[in-house]
């Protein structure tokens, strides 16, 4: 086992490195002054990954990106994940870049996730095909019935779990929230209750994330193949309840409870009952993660500045009271629009938490934006992270001030970028604040800092 490893990593690396030869001259031949300065490092394949990674796991992770920003301007080159990439932390460049289509960019992941995710995931996906299932589940997050079953579960599930919570245990609010937003997420997305079927997929689903970062050999006993199999069972459970909706829906069409049925009304051949199965995984993976990552890092920076902190427990204090007052449920629009200091704490929790720090995309040919050369076949990386922390943009960058956004409501300008942009801005984002919203309302209002409850 441990030779075919060495045989496949040295083979790897003796292609990739007469790759990036052949590459590097053909590309010199054509416009070398146009392509970005930079370096590719001197590791074939690895190139400059072990710095990119490293700085990722420090307390500055753009410190790679800033570093090379300052010798060779905003735009440079590297070579990243295996392939020769231009860097963007310039905004411009990068809302570019972002609203592309597929004839010019398409989605570049490592090989692991790509396969992971699958060929007909909506993450990975081009075309009209991307567009047709982005806008089926962009338009029933909004939808009104959605808004308030959603809102009703997060308010549930958050009430449970906090009634768990102890003084004399540590609470793991990422742990916490993460349990949370899969429940909610799932529910939204396959009509699944808590419960035994639940546990199931949540298992598999721990199983088929931890392949995301694996080495990409899909072998028995390797990471990515036994997440290949949980991904497989998963599918199998939802294909079940496809066809349990399928037999309903002869009797009461045009129903829709959730994303399955969303898709299933568009009756498009292309949308298959594997296709359809295969997305509500891939869904889970940005709707898991990154809600809970938000809820956790917007509790850090509020314990880090008291200011914040009782400005917005006093904004939620205030509304709970009004609505019992009325004795009214609270809805997705009270969570929203009526605590505008909680959502002005999100937004700098977006800013400066930079929870996708950036998005890759592959060029498709020669492109040339803001006089910058992205040759055909590389990868090109709009990092976000150094616009949302570039002090030209944004006065002290560093700090927490939830205050800069009250008076400015251009929160979609190319400087500010959490949820991506152009045809794959992200459609959880009202879902991400909603959710981030309720469990900041409960937490404030029922604990204090002392952890005694009120
Ligand atoms: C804090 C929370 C979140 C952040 C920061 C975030 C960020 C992003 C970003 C930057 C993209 C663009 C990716 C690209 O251009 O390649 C994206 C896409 C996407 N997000 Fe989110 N997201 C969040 C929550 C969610 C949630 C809760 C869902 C719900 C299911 C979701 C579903 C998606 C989907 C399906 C896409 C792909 C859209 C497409 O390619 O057409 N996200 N997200």
């Amino acid at each position: 086992m441990e030779f075919v490893l060495i045989l496949v990593v040295t083979a790897a690396a003796i292609f990739c490195l007469w790759k990036m030869r052949n590459g590097w001259n053909s590309i010199n031949s054509r416009k070398s002054s146009q392509i970005p300065l930079g370096s590719l490092g001197i590791w074939p394949f690895v190139g400059e990954t072990i710095h990119f990674i490293s700085s990722a796991y420090s307390d500055r992770p753009e410190s790679f990106v800033d570093k090379r920003r300052r010798t060779h301007g905003k735009v440079f080159k590297s070579h990243l994940f295996g392939s020769p990439t231009i860097v963007s932390s310039d905004a411009e460049v990068s809302k570019i870049i972002l609203q592309s289509d597929a004839r010019t960019f398409i989605p570049s992941y490592p090989k692991s996730l790509m396969e992971l995710m699958g060929k007909s995931s909506i993450l990975v996906i081009n075309g009209s095909l991307q567009r047709r299932i982005h806008g089926l589940i962009g338009s029933f997050f909004k939808s009104p019935s959605l808004k308030s079953q959603i809102t009703a579960d997060m308010e549930r599930y958050v009430m449970e779990s906090m009634g768990t919570w102890r003084e004399d245990c540590p609470i793991y609010i990422q742990d916490e929230a993460k349990n949370i937003a899969f429940q909610v997420l799932v529910k939204a997305l396959i009509s699944l209750d808590p419960g035994e079927e639940m546990e199931l997929i949540k298992k598999y689903f721990q199983e088929f994330i931890a392949g995301l970062m694996s080495i990409p050999i899909n072998f028995p006993g390797t990471q990515l193949y036994r997440s290949l199999q949980a991904k497989r069972k998963m599918v199998k459970i939802i294909d079940g309840i496809i066809q349990g909706k399928r037999d309903c829906r002869s009797i009461n069409p045009g129903i829709t409870k959730d994303i399955v049925d969303a898709l299933l009304n568009d009756n498009s051949e292309y949308l298959t009952d594997e296709l359809i199965a295969e997305n509500m995984i891939d869904l889970m993976i940005p709707g898991e993660d990154s809600v809970p990552v938000l809820v956790t890092l917007a509790i850090k920076y509020l314990s880090d500045c008291p200011a914040a902190l009782a400005q917005l427990t006093e904004e939620n204090m205030k509304l709970k009271r009004l609505k019992e007052k009325l004795k009214e449920p609270f809805s997705w629009n009270d969570y929203v629009s009526s605590l505008p200091f909680t959502q002005t704490v999100i937004t700098e929790t977006l800013r400066m938490g930079n929870i996708i720090t950036g998005v890759m995309r592959k060029a498709m040919k020669d492109v040339e934006i803001k006089g910058h050369l992205i040759p055909k076949g590389w990868c090109v990386f709009a990092y976000f992270r150094s616009v949302h922390l570039d002090d030209k943009l944004y006065d002290f960058p560093y700090q927490f001030n939830p205050w800069r956004w009250q008076d400015n409501k251009e929160m979609s300008n190319a400087n500010f970028t959490p949820f991506g942009g152009g045809q794959r801005l992200c459609p959880g984002l009202d879902l991400a604040r909603l959710e981030t919203s309720i469990f900041l309302h409960h937490f404030v209002t029922h604990f204090r800092e002392t952890d005694e409850p009120m």
